[in-house]
């Protein structure tokens, strides 16, 4: 023991101990940590940390020094069992001067010549949480006067409070820690579920031969470059093979090639020093750099300049890049699956796409079939859109009129799946008696051609229902208003009342 006065001792001591406590968030070996300060730095020849285990409802030593592991094993206590018991019962600290003449004194974890010595103190102070007494902080000293060991039992109920809070933060911790793990499970469950093929809606002999191909090929780590028109579901056929993947619970990091400048898109993909160019302030991983361990998704592959395709080239044969400005190679784990609506081979053909590229990216194709080419999802689908747009928009759609229907079977629908999919949700907004008429869908789809109407019926009939879906519509947009309804079709209030009255419409609905 050095000669400093006792107080700057006990002084260095506590700064020792909550440096300690702040240094590591692993709990067991901080304790340890703390215990030996204990003896090295005062009188004491050993102590120990109890812990109560609230479920069992037993105290256990954690932690010791200058116990052997046999005994800090032995180190178990009921509560209001021996001194430690009372201790934790009470809350109390207990001072025994001579543990020799000491009857609660169980010597559970020491050799028979401690419980016999004359000359052995005790000293055992309560950790608490506030009001709750969470374990014991116990030591040995050789004797000395009541008058010392009370002050001595003082700067151990001070460690005693230390060694509480850290314990609580490093409880919060984990908690925190647990409900973010849990936060994320779930996130990832969700995310799974939505992207399931089984979520994907068709049944068209194509869409089952495209689920067929997601199962055989998710598993494996092999490039898959998507070909189909746009709005085919490319980026949902993507996401299913991620999902499906053993890559799921790593990320999934979309880029959309098109959609970004020359100058912006190289860095966006493989990240950028600081001072690389004006404006990089920071450096900053790129999307591959992001995906590492995981998919990238390269949507609309096909607009990539020729210098983009050379160092994208390298990546997917040699997985390596280096960030713009930047002289370390970086290696990265990412599958990559690319997209196009683009005939790559037409821009092979026109050089504008290299073939090389094109080989590498076109191991395991899979070609989305025009919603076209699979005219018996449409109904499916459209039905689908309405249930999920009822619900976001909290309206009560039940169904679709067959005029209705023969309309959306007839369109040749240029913008696939995406173009159903906003017609749905514009005809439930509009639709007010909970069923989706024709006069609710776009004027695309009311024409003649792509209504079919042209072969059923005679021409006055035909004429009559698409007068009457205009004066529909006219009404709709101006909430029931015939003078407005009359202005937008471009006829005089007098023809417009004609019309009412001829369809048989009562303008008071649209209100
Ligand atoms: N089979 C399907 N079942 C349910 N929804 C679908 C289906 N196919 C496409 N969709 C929906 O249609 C919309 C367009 O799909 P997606 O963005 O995947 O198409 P894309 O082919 O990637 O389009 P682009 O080439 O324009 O990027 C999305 O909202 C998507 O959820």
């Amino acid at each position: 023991m050095n000669k400093e006065p006792q107080s700057l001792r006990e002084l260095t001591l506590l700064f020792d101990i909550s440096q300690e406590l702040d240094r590591s968030l692993n709990l067991k070996k901080v304790l340890g940590t703390v215990v030996r300060h204990l003896v090295e730095q005062t009188q004491m020849t050993r102590a120990a940390l109890t812990l109560l285990n609230r479920e069992t409802q037993e105290i256990v030593t954690e932690e010791s020094y200058g116990l052997s592991e046999s005994e800090q094993t032995r180190g178990r206590f009921r509560i209001g069992e021996g001194i430690t018991g009372q201790v934790v019962e009470t809350g109390e600290p207990q001072i025994v001067e001579r543990i020799a003449d000491s009857d609660a004194f169980l010597n559970r974890t020491g050799p028979e010549s401690r419980a016999r010595a004359e000359d052995v103190s005790y000293l055992c102070v309560p950790i608490r949480q506030e009001t709750e007494v969470i374990g014991t902080l116990s030591c040995d000293r050789p004797h000395v006067g009541r008058r010392v060991l009370v002050k001595e039992a003082r700067l151990m109920s001070i460690v005693a409070s230390m060694i509480a809070q850290a314990v609580r933060l490093r409880q919060a911790a984990e908690e925190e820690r647990q409900r973010l793990v849990e936060e994320n499970t779930r996130l990832q469950r969700r995310l799974r579920d939505r992207f399931q093929p089984e979520n994907i809606i068709g049944k068209s002999k194509k869409m089952l031969q495209v689920f067929d191909m997601i199962r055989q090929v998710a598993e494996s780590h092999t490039t898959v470059l998507i070909l189909g028109e746009s709005g085919t579901g490319k980026e949902l056929i993507a996401n299913a093979v991620h999902y499906n993947s053993d890559r799921a619970d790593k990320p999934f990091i979309k880029v959309n090639c098109g959609a970004l400048p020359e100058n912006l898109i190289e860095s966006e993909l493989f990240g950028h020093e600081k001072g690389a160019f004006t404006g990089a302030v920071k450096s900053r991983k790129g999307r591959f750099e992001l995906a590492d361990g995981g998919t990238i998704f390269l949507d609309e592959v096909g607009e990539l300049s020729p210098t983009m395709q050379v160092k994208l080239l390298r990546v997917l044969q040699e997985h390596t890049f280096e960030r713009v400005g930047g002289a370390e190679t970086i290696e990265v784990d990412v599958r990559v699956i690319a997209a196009t609506s683009r005939d790559l081979e037409k821009r092979i053909a026109e050089d504008k796409f290299r073939q090389d590229l094109y080989y590498r990216l076109n191991v395991f194709p899979i070609h989305m079939p025009s919603l076209r080419e699979r005219k018996s999802d449409i109904m499916l689908l459209a039905d689908h859109f309405v249930e999920k747009y009822s619900k976001t928009h909290d309206t009560e759609v039940r169904r679709i009129s067959t005029p209705a229907i023969d309309m959306l079977l007839a369109y040749h629908w240029p913008g696939n799946v995406r173009e159903l999919e906003n017609c749905v949700e514009r005809a439930v907004l509009m639709s007010t008696d909970g069923v989706i008429h024709g006069h609710h869908l776009p004027p695309s789809l009311q024409t003649a051609e792509a209504t079919g109407t042209e072969f059923k019926g005679d021409l006055q009939t035909a004429l009559d229902n698409l007068e009457r879906e205009l004066v529909l519509d006219a009404l709709k947009s101006t909430r029931g208003n015939m003078a407005a309804a009359a202005r937008q079709l471009g006829v005089s209030e007098r023809v417009m009342g004609l019309r009412v009255d001829k369809y048989e419409i009562d303008p008071k609905r649209f209100k």
